[in-house]
């Protein structure tokens, strides 16, 4: 089933703990963006998170639906994918499959078409995913590259993503990955404020993720970083 995920180079991460006028919406999803992914670690609840929906779900574009709790696992009829994160850098096991066991234990309906299970590599400490999850950050490439390949071949999960959010991350890193990765899309996030950002990390990754830049910059340097990528 629509597995047209795979072809997607830009994708713009809204948080429903922030708020967009309806115009920047607008201008958002007719940026040339490929999809809109509704994600936050913090303060990301099902009202907020349908809210946003709302907002975005009439312009065509795909949506995605990250959850970083079990209560954002919604499978709303204006959704195209759960995209559900496992994070192979924690410690504690709840981050990486605690949270999935809960879930399951609770859930009913699952729509497993709609679930792409996506192995997190978190590496920036100060951001709110590396904080929560005390994602252990101070890795080496060699190390990067190991958590990619298990993601990938061993785990075989169809999305490796490598999330600096908040913080531009090393392209050196980033290509440790790439080059350990043969099946699974590469994913990239944080950071990305220019052009020049968004070509660097989309000549290593499959898919770049702009998050910040659309709150913090606005639309016309999400408009250059779609069109460096082309
Ligand atoms: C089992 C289910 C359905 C959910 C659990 C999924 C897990 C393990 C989540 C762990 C945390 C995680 C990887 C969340 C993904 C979303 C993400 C990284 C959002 C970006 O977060 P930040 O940008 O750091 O946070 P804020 O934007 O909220 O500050
Ligand atoms: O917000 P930024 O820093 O652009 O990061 C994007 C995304 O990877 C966050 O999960
Ligand atoms: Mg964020």
């Amino acid at each position: 089933m629509h597995a047209n995920w795979k072809t997607w180079a830009h994708v713009t991460k809204l948080d429903p703990d922030k708020h967009l006028p309806r115009n920047v919406i607008e201008e958002i999803a007719t940026s040339g963006t490929d999809a809109l992914m509704l994600s936050g670690t913090l303060n990301v609840t099902q009202e907020n998170l349908c809210e946003l929906l709302d907002q975005v779900s009439s312009y065509g574009l795909p949506l995605v639906v990250e959850p970083a709790s079990p209560d954002c696992a919604i499978f709303n009829g204006a959704i195209d994918h759960l995209f559900v994160p496992s994070v192979m850098n924690a410690n504690d096991v709840r981050w990486i499959v605690g949270k999935h066991h809960a879930w399951l234990r609770h859930a009913s309906g699952i729509d497993w078409e709609m679930v792409v299970p996506e192995a997190y590599i978190v590496l920036n400490p100060n951001s709110a995913v590396g904080r929560v999850t005390g994602a252990d950050c101070s890795l080496s490439g060699e190390d990067v590259a190991a958590f990619a390949e298990v993601a990938d071949r061993y785990f075989r999960f169809p999305i490796v993503y490598i999330e600096y959010s908040g913080t531009y991350g090393d392209p050196k890193i980033v290509q440790a990955a790439a080059d350990a990765v043969e099946n699974a899309t590469l994913y990239y996030g944080g950071g990305i404020r220019s052009a020049e950002q968004a070509a660097e990390m989309g000549r290593i990754a499959d898919t770049i993720v702009i998050g910040n830049a659309v709150y913090e910059e606005g639309i016309d340097v999400l408009r250059a970083t779609v069109r460096a990528i082309q």
